[in-house]
């Protein structure tokens, strides 16, 4: 995962991922612009594994982590450069998220759930056993696109594969099994690169899931 070479930025002309837009509208009589990203919406899963008491995540390399820690050190264009690897490793863009993915199929958030556990975590989970947690906005400043937050206990049984992402799409994930006596530790951990969704989940789940049981 981390043998990340030959990083160069171009500018993006067009994408199935994003598209920036121009709003314009008027606000108490004022006229205003502001420049947005249409972006997919997604769903985000946390897994708890009950039968080795563990908390499961993924980990993998974000080129946009990557690029904006490359960023903060070293200021170049935007566009039209070279990343120098050895001195930026793949490090700077690896993250720890929970699993997810992006609705651009025909399928609900709760199927979309369903299906990212089995490719990016490897258990087979029937659909039922989904328990919607709430919904967010992934951004708020240049997309505004929603996220919607499941719970699902899974256990041994249930893994059919490592899981590790679709190849084929060249996915590369990593599972990360933390003990649920370590998961809180991760919220505060700088160290750990990681989006706000990740954050959230975990305190719901030490509020709602860890404490009830206890
Ligand atoms: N911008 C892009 N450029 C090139 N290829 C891309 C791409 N976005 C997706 N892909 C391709 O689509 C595949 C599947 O991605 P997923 O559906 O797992 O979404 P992902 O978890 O990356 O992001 C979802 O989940 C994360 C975590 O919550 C949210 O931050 C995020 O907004 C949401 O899209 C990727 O492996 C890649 O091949
Ligand atoms: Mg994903």
């Amino acid at each position: 995962m981390e043998n990340i070479s030959n990083v160069f930025i171009t500018d993006c002309k067009e994408s199935h991922y994003l598209k920036p837009l121009r709003i314009h509208y008027t606000q108490n009589g004022k006229q205003k612009m502001w420049d947005v990203m249409k972006v997919h919406n997604s769903v985000a899963i946390l897994v708890y594994n009950i039968s080795r008491d563990v908390l499961v995540f993924v980990k993998q390399f974000r080129p946009a982590v990557y690029y904006c820690s490359v960023q903060k050190e070293e200021s170049q264009d935007d566009a039209n450069q070279t990343i120098d690897t050895s001195k930026f490793p793949a490090s700077h863009g690896i993250t720890y998220e929970l699993c997810a993915g992006i609705i651009d199929k025909d399928m609900s958030f709760q199927e979309t759930a369903q299906a990212e556990v089995l490719e990016e975590c490897g258990y087979k989970v029937p659909l039922e056993k989904f328990q919607r947690i709430t919904s967010f906005r992934a951004g708020v400043g240049t997309t505004g696109a929603l996220q919607e937050l499941y719970y699902v206990e899974v256990t041994d049984d249930q893994r059919v594969s490592k899981g590790g992402g679709i190849v084929e799409e060249g996915e590369l994930i990593d599972v990360v099994e933390v003990p649920v006596d370590q998961g809180k530790n991760l919220v505060m951990d700088e160290t750990i690169q990681k989006p706000a969704a990740f954050l959230f989940a975990l305190m719901w789940f030490y509020e709602n899931i860890r404490k009830a049981s206890q």
